[in-house]
């Protein structure tokens, strides 16, 4: 039987992995990070992926589909956009295109690339990410860009015609739009023969990608005249890595890896050479608590550690902290979460700390519920995550579960997205781009019936789709062409009958980020005083309401923000995203109305998009206890909301997030009646009326 680390009692005992504790080897030496062209340079033609510059370039010719499978920290990212424009693929006004799953990884790499490159950011090399769009339509000729947002550029150009080659970079991590596009991808060659693809992946992945892209027969071997690239992919393998990485794990499992992770890191601190560490834990509950422990460490271990928080929704001034050079005589502790776990370089880390975990969204059709859940990690994940440490120099990383656990019971890869999430907007983009036959769609993973099944019927409920599931028009085209959530776009579209899409676009401004509260260690009691200050009895959409008005009263000020712990920069950003929602609006025939104080149109409107996730509070809990209408799940209000303790009879949630229990996150009042109103088929009256006299 397995042993528990207790907290408190011992600290974590690691050993060495049994291959002699390497997992990285390279020929070269350890290098400080460059300055100046001439030692980035020499930094490049040391990427092992260098060696493979002529196979790549012949490659890429003479294949559509090129598989670039190669180790963590090869250089596959940062190199092979710079090798094709070199080799003249961004000629003639022609782009390269590098997509990624994640954010920060796009301003990252694309701020890395211009660097090698020597040149601005926004020029030549550019970056695109939902509402932030750092190219120049003239200048810029490698685009890095979430997989997202060149499914939404396929809106208004289908065959992505301005790219000669796109490069899909993480496809192993099989996030939702990577597979969407993957398959979208895999039509545009039939139609443009001439567009290269590149797909970098992991090693266990590469065969079925290469299965995908191979099983069409009409894709086989050239064209009549055998012109043309041959049509079956290619596979290229890397071979090589960054820097040795020693790895140890935990000699006996821990009970609690926060308390793990925190003394790992003192430990590292009391007796590792100078380097900074990266620490891999779930959430930003996860990292409030870990820089809470570090704080109150008894034993001033912690002296000279700079803490940093990395998580998506943190504000740019707050990332940048994290890839700024640490001062002299200081250790950086980043605590992030599973963010910084592909394609992310940070100059300084050395050392890694794996908790093993990670925030995962798993979708339940049949209760129509999707969670994100703290779910255990594959070991394609666990060596990504190692893969932080040893990129510009050796390092180590301590892995918080056995080593008997990493090799027999984490699984090798994890599930892929398209298969455990809720389907509406992926369904919506496939039928904006006049996919018709959801069903027959050539998917690298197929989704499941049900839950395609469950998307269609949102979307019938939503009035997007008609009863031959083609697009209605205007309504579905116009949830379409929103970059959001199409709930969400609904929302918006219904707040012009209700003269309120002022109101309603702000509150999706802000649902669009992760909060906009500060929250600093300790200052738990001052931020809930601070949000009883903007409170509403309808519920927190309104409160983000109260919160705007106030910001803008106060002519945008970030010293009242900072006295109401109301985070200025995510403010900024709200005004930015709003600005860019309004001008969408009006595109789309919205009219610009506020409606005062009318918050019933407001909540009328929230009613119009979120029906789905209704909620009635359970008539003889005490507990706070809440059914969901459709699935009749148990579910309570997060405290996080204003609407915590209150338990209104009727409620709508934006999200659930699955903890010991399911809570739901920004909650808002509703009359039952407006249900069957905004969703004839989806609420008939005979269901909800008995409820009704409970
Ligand atoms: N911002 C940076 N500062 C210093 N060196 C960097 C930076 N970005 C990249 N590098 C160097 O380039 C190497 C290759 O990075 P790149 O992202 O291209 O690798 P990769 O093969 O795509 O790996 P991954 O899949 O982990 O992203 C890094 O290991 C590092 O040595």
């Amino acid at each position: 039987m397995s042993k528990f680390w207790k907290p408190g009692t011992e600290k974590p005992r690691f050993v060495e992995d049994e291959e002699g504790g390497v997992l990285f080897y390279t020929s070269a030496s350890s290098s400080s990070s460059g300055h100046g062209y001439a030692s980035v340079e020499r930094q490049r033609q040391r990427l092992p992926v260098f060696k493979y510059r002529t196979a790549i370039l012949y490659l890429v010719e003479t294949h559509a589909t090129t598989i670039v499978v190669g180790e963590t920290g090869s250089g596959k990212t940062t190199q092979i956009p710079q090798f094709l424009k070199e080799a003249g693929w961004a000629d003639s006004g022609r782009m390269i295109a590098c997509t990624q799953p994640r954010r920060l990884a796009v301003q990252s790499v694309a701020s890395r690339v211009g660097e090698e490159m020597g040149v601005k950011l926004g020029e030549e090399v550019g970056y695109t990410i939902r509402f932030e769009d750092i190219t120049d339509a003239e200048l810029t000729r490698i685009k890095f860009l979430t997989d997202g947002v060149l499914l939404r550029e396929m809106m208004d150009d289908p065959l992505l015609s301005k790219y000669s080659v796109i490069m899909v970079d993480e496809a192993h991590e099989r996030s939702l739009s990577t597979d969407i596009l993957l398959g979208l991808l895999k039509k545009i060659q039939r139609r443009r023969p001439e567009l290269r693809l590149i797909i970098s992946s992991a090693t266990i992945e590469a065969k079925s990608m290469a299965a995908f892209f191979n099983s069409s027969r009409r894709l086989q071997g050239r064209d009549a005249e055998g012109h043309g690239p041959r049509k079956e992919p290619a596979i290229l393998s890397v071979e090589g890595r960054g820097f040795n990485v020693q790895t140890s794990y935990v000699e006996d499992p821990v009970s609690d890896y926060i308390r793990a992770a925190v003394s790992t890191i003192l430990s590292i601190h009391d007796k590792e050479p100078m380097g900074d560490i990266l620490v891999f834990l779930t959430g930003k509950d996860d990292i409030d608590a870990a820089m809470q422990l570090l704080a109150e460490d008894s034993h001033h271990k912690n002296q000279g550690l700079i803490v940093l928080p990395l998580y998506s929704g943190l504000p740019r001034a707050d990332q940048d902290l994290v890839f700024s050079p640490t001062p002299r005589g200081k250790r950086k502790v980043i605590i992030s979460t599973n963010i910084a776990e592909t394609s992310l370089t940070l100059e300084g880390v050395v050392y890694v700390v794996d908790c093993g975990f990670s925030k995962q969204r798993f979708y339940n059709p049949i209760t129509d519920i999707e969670n994100l859940v703290v779910a255990p990690i594959s070991r394609a994940s666990a060596r990504q995550r190692a893969g932080r440490a040893g990129r510009v120099r050796p390092g180590k990383c301590y892995r918080l579960y056995t080593e008997e656990y990493y090799v027999n019971e984490m699984s090798s890869d994890g599930v892929p997205e398209i298969q455990r999430s809720n389907l509406v907007s992926c369904v919506i983009q496939l039928k904006s781009l006049g996919i018709d036959n959801i069903l027959g769609f050539d998917w690298p993973a197929s989704p499941s019936p049900e839950a395609l099944i469950r998307a269609l019927e949102v979307l019938y409920s939503l009035g997007v789709i008609d009863d031959d599931a083609k697009l209605t028009s205007p309504t579905g085209f116009q949830i379409a062409e929103i970059p959001l959530d199409p709930m969400v776009s609904k929302m918006i579209l219904a707040s012009n009958d209700l003269g309120c899409s002022e109101e309603v676009i702000t509150i999706a401004a802000v649902l669009s980020l992760q909060s906009i509260w500060y929250s600093g260690r300790g200052s738990e009691k001052e931020l809930d005083e601070a949000k009883l200050r903007f409170a509403a009895a309808e519920g927190d959409h309104v409160t983000f309401l109260n919160v705007y008005r106030g910001y803008v009263e106060s002519n945008k000020s970030s010293s009242w923000c900072h006295r109401n712990h109301i985070n200025y920069h995510a403010m900024k950003k709200v005004d930015d995203v709003r600005k860019q929602l309004r001008r969408i609006a009006q595109r789309l025939g919205i009219a610009l109305k506020s409606c005062d104080h009318d918050m019933q149109a407001v909540r009328k409107a929230v009613t119009a998009g979120f029906f789905s996730n209704a909620c009635r509070v359970e008539a003889f809990s005490h507990n706070g206890a809440y059914k969901t209408i459709r699935g009749s799940q148990e579910v309570y209000i997060h405290p996080s909301s204003v609407l915590f303790r209150v338990n209104p009879k009727w409620v709508i949630y934006h999200s659930i997030v699955s903890t010991e229990r399911q809570y739901m996150r920004n909650v808002i009042t509703i009359e039952p009646s407006w249900l069957p109103e905004a969703a004839p088929h989806f609420y008939h009256r005979q269901q909800l009326d008995p409820r009704l006299h409970s």
